[in-house]
């Protein structure tokens, strides 16, 4: 996929609803504790299809960061199964891959998160290029040996996210809204077939909101499943093909965001609804 030339679409009308498209994931009866507590995921079942644009939707602490992690395979799952369809129509459960296996998971789902995770004191290219890790051997990486092919996709992505000015800057030296559309070509340059996005518009102006927005939506546009967690509602039913809405670890709604009704909200965030936008 040629991401490094889209731009930025315009404001769209209508939101497409891709859920007819290619199934990538099918999660079933997944759940998860922390060491003995009580289940943070409890029962999770759902499919992902390519090109969808999913929010996922909950008060603070029903479980919407685990379920993310357990689906990238940071976080290991406490039961159930998540069930991968690669293109070539092999199928694998993620909860079983061994250490290298995993690794390659992580290069076809890649994750975007809270704190971006970037090397601070590396340049803006490096760490874009390090999205290359899982398929580049570690001792090239630590010398900043990185195929011209690469460079080139990785000077691409910074072009399209508009970063391309920073790129030989240090990415502690960046604004938040920095870091994060580096980290999002950090994670584009694995070639994901999904990408999860970890509060990726927390902390931000509106502004850079929308334009990590926009860019999140021209990603599922080109066949990538999106998974992002979202805190406004307001952007959820503006960009999104879909929202998942979990309540204590447990799915409560699933539906197209136009589906969302005051009451449903209100189940979902309690008295956390006045503080929604
Ligand atoms: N590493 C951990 N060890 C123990 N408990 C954890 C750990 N990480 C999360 N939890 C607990 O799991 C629950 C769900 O947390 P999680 O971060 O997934 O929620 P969230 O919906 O993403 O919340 P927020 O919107 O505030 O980020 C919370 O009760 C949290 O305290």
């Amino acid at each position: 996929m040629a991401q490094a030339q889209l731009k930025i679409a315009p404001q769209h009308q209508a939101i497409p609803n891709p859920a007819s498209h290619a199934k990538v994931l099918a999660v079933n009866g997944l759940g998860k504790s922390y060491d003995s507590q009580a289940r943070v995921l409890d029962d999770i079942n759902f499919d992902l299809h390519a090109g969808e644009l999913v929010a996922v939707i909950g008060r603070s602490g029903a479980g919407k960061s685990t379920l993310l992690h357990v689906l990238n395979g940071t976080i290991p799952a406490s039961e159930g199964e998540i069930r991968h369809f690669a293109e070539n129509g092999k199928q694998q459960n993620i909860v079983e891959l061994n250490a290298r296996q995993m690794r390659q998971w992580r290069s076809e789902c890649g994750m975007i998160f809270q704190d971006f995770c970037l090397v601070p004191r590396l340049d803006v290219l490096t760490n874009v290029l390090l999205g290359r890790l899982s398929q580049t051997s570690t001792l090239k990486s630590l010398f900043k040996i990185f195929p011209d092919e690469d460079r080139a996709r990785a000077i691409g992505l910074l072009e399209w996210l508009n970063m391309l000015p920073q790129a030989l800057q240090r990415a502690e030296n960046l604004s938040g809204g920095q870091m994060q559309r580096v980290a999002i070509c950090r994670a584009l340059m694995q070639n994901p077939k999904i990408l999860l996005a970890d509060e990726p518009v927390a902390s931000l102006d509106p502004k850079n909101t929308r334009r990590i927005m926009d860019v999140l939506r021209q990603v599922s546009e080109n066949g990538i499943s999106v998974m992002v967690n979202l805190h406004s509602v307001e952007l959820v039913k503006e960009y999104c093909t879909r929202a998942i809405g979990i309540a204590k670890g447990r799915i409560v709604f699933d539906g197209h965001p136009s589906q969302l009704t005051d009451s449903l909200l209100h189940t979902l965030y309690g008295e956390e609804m006045s503080q929604l936008n």
